[in-house]
């Protein structure tokens, strides 16, 4: 069994919206950054109107925004937690705190030094996104890392009291593999699609593989 929570994160469309409100997510993403995923504040906004999220969280995807970009979004949207996905300063992450009260994440990507990044950003922010690194990308390239390297994640971010979720090309074929080394959150975006839509037949399966044993526990 897994007590990860989840983040299904890229959602394009209304029907993607519908989609994923319908599953097990604890948090909802929307890329408001450069990226086949990008939507738009008012677009958002219509579609929450028709949708209901069964108590499901909002995550507000940037990538090295402005401030008045972030601040667009939050005047739009009832956003819970803002992930900065870029390299951005502090400076931002304080600035944007004077208007925000909810959770702030950073994602960093996997790499020999990510934990010297999260030390020096631990001080900013609630807690981290760790996500693959691979050139020219940010995120959504549905590729995962090593994951021998979560448990030291894992036990860093525990150890200064940060939320943590692992990304980067989780879906239903090792989904189970991830669950077993037991992070508290996991981050899914490319892998619960087809054909660049939210799939409700790989999110079953995903769900499925992931709680399999609920009730035996
Ligand atoms: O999903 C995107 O298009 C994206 C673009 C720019 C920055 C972050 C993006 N998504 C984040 O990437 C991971 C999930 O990636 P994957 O597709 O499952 O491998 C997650 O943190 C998203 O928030």
């Amino acid at each position: 069994m897994s007590n990860a929570l989840i983040k299904y994160c890229g959602v394009r469309s209304l029907e993607d919206l519908q989609i994923v409100s319908a599953s097990r997510a604890d948090f909802i993403g929307f890329i408001f950054a450069e990226s086949k995923r990008k939507v738009y504040p008012l677009q958002v906004k219509q579609w929450l109107e028709k949708v209901d999220l069964k108590g499901k969280r909002l995550v507000a995807v940037f990538v090295n925004p402005t401030l008045s970009e972030v601040e667009e979004v939050l005047s739009n949207l009832a956003i819970d937690v803002i992930q900065f996905h870029g390299n951005e300063l502090p400076e931002l992450i304080e600035k944007t705190k004077v208007a925000f009260t909810g959770s702030i994440w950073k994602a960093l990507h996997h790499h020999q030094e990510t934990l010297q990044e999260i030390d020096y950003y631990k001080d900013f922010v609630d807690g981290f996104v760790i996500d693959s690194r691979i050139d020219g990308q940010w995120g959504g390239t549905g590729v995962s890392f090593d994951w021998s390297a979560v448990p030291h994640y894992i036990n860093y971010t525990a150890s200064i009291k940060k939320a943590l979720l692992i990304a980067g090309g989780v879906n239903e074929n090792n989904i189970e593999q991830l669950a077993s080394i037991n992070p508290p959150g996991i981050d899914i975006s490319s892998g619960i699609e087809e054909n660049d839509r939210k799939s409700k037949i790989k999110i079953r399966l995903l769900e499925e593989r992931m709680f399999r044993n609920d009730k035996l526990s």
